[in-house]
């Protein structure tokens, strides 16, 4: 049998004496998305944060295609295929919106040695840093600095570090937070676009968002998962209504 693209059995994390994840054990499929949704502090971000290396589980495993990465580290996660993208915007506002893209590129082509080539001369970083740019809808604004761009052209740039390295598990944390509804509706479509043929693991606060782009919901709940199913499934689901969704009424996608 084809392993998941990622797998999480009875995983564990404490903080001090506080348990915040309390076995959690989550299958996502490859090319599926996967909504992980759930109160403040229930844990989600730490859940991305021992998925992608930046904390390690106190027990249980985490497995990438089937190979084991709990502990490993970041970069070494990454390179197995895992990209995650941030809460708080990762982007360089200095530097245009192509150079954001280049710099994203350098160690996934291979160049981690080489910092002191010139970023203009490197004509495959261009090539691809270009082909994000067209995917993304940046092109206008390739030279650009990140940091003139409105908030959600830096998060569709956000998208496209994440994606740029060709990565095939996508993580994505909050992608439309603090958005207007046409913008979050066009990053949406975005996200769409992107990972076509990707698996993506993504957490979102918007009901909306979250039952209009997964095609299964997981609910995170005091660190544990107490329903993953389909997206009308969940919203009927008695459990969730009573601990969750009673209190974020899910917007109907349209
Ligand atoms: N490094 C840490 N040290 C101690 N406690 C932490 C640490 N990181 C997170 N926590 C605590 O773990 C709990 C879960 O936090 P986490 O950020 O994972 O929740 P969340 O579901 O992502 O919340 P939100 O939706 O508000 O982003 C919170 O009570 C938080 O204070």
């Amino acid at each position: 049998m084809k392993p998941s693209a990622l797998e999480l059995r009875d995983v564990h994390k404490s903080f001090g004496k506080t348990a915040i994840i309390r076995g959690v054990s989550l299958r996502v499929e490859e090319g599926e998305r996967l909504a992980l949704i759930g109160p403040n502090g229930a844990g989600k971000s730490t859940l991305f944060d021992l998925v992608c290396g930046r904390a390690r589980p106190d027990a249980g495993a985490i497995l990438l295609h089937g190979d084991p990465v709990a502990g490993k580290r970041p970069f070494e996660i990454n390179r197995r295929g895992l990209s995650r993208s941030f809460q708080v915007s990762n982007i360089f506002h200095r530097l245009s919106v192509q150079e954001n893209l280049r710099c994203a590129l350098l160690w996934p082509l291979g160049y981690r040695y080489s910092f002191w080539q010139r970023l203009d001369g490197l004509r495959d970083v261009r090539a691809r840093a270009d082909a994000v740019l067209e995917k993304i809808g940046l092109q206008a604004r390739r030279d650009t600095p990140a940091g003139l761009l409105s908030y959600a052209e830096q998060r569709a740039l956000e998208i496209g570090i994440t994606i740029a390295g060709g990565a095939d598990v996508i993580l994505l944390d909050e992608p439309t937070a603090g958005m207007s509804r046409a913008e979050s509706d066009a990053t949406v479509e975005l996200i769409r676009t992107v990972t076509v043929g990707k698996t993506l693991l993504v957490v979102e606060h918007d009901m909306g968002v979250a039952f209009g782009l997964a095609d299964r919901i997981a609910v995170l709940v005091g660190g544990e998962i107490i329903a993953c199913d389909a997206p009308a499934a969940v919203r009927a689901n008695a459990t969730v209504q009573e601990a969750y969704l009673g209190r974020h009424a899910a917007r109907e996608p349209a």
